[in-house]
């Protein structure tokens, strides 16, 4: 696997927030109705997570038909958005709301339908509002990584960021 990634040379390791879940307990669903974590999205990902030592998440979900790509095997942009999911919530462990700014993917293996997808994440570093996130996806019976991924998160102020969505909230 390649990449052109790099991390900045005034990237700082920042605090894991005192209120973050314990290792090894369950972190929360950012939104009830978002595709990647969302408890009332029946047609999404149904991904859980469990909190890690330090800056690190641990996530998974299991490779549903309804996320096939090419025969048997599971759609590029569905893995990509359990890297996303996975690597935002671990930015959670700063308490902060993030999104997305760059996300880059490399696929080494096809996964196949009926697979558990298991994320192992981590954030790599800070700098003023930027987060910097890496991982791999695993499936069971495989010791090396069938997906690797880095991303870059950004906080935001929440009103500010959806202040032109904040119907949805209510009527989805
Ligand atoms: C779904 C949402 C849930 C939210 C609730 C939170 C809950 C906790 C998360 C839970 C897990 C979520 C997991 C799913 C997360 C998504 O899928 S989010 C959805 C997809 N993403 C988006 O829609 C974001 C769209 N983009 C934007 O809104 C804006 O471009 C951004 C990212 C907020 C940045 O805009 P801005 O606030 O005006 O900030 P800006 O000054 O442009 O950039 C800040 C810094 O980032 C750098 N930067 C910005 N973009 C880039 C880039 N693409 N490449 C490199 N550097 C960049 C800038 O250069 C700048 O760097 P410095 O000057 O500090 O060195």
């Amino acid at each position: 696997m390649s990449s052109t990634w790099s991390l900045p040379a005034d990237i700082e390791i920042p605090v894991r927030h005192p209120m973050a879940p314990e290792p090894g307990a369950q972190m929360r669903e950012h939104w009830e109705k978002c595709f990647g974590c969302g408890s009332d999205q029946p047609t999404g990902l149904g991904m859980t997570f469990i909190a890690g030592e330090g800056l690190t998440v641990e996530a998974q979900f299991d490779v549903a038909h309804r996320y096939q790509g090419g025969p048997g095997v599971i759609h590029g942009g569905i893995l990509s958005t359990g890297f996303d999911e996975a690597m935002g919530t671990c930015c959670m462990l700063l308490a902060n709301s993030v999104v997305t700014a760059h996300l880059e993917v490399d696929y080494a293996r096809p996964i196949v339908l009926g697979s558990t997808l298991k994320f192992s994440c981590r954030i790599d570093g800070a700098v003023r509002r930027k987060v910097y996130s890496s991982a791999e996806a695993y499936v069971d019976g495989s010791n090396a990584p069938v997906a690797t991924a880095r991303a870059l998160f950004v906080q935001i102020d929440m009103d500010q960021h959806f202040k032109d969505t904040k119907q949805f909230i209510d009527h989805f």
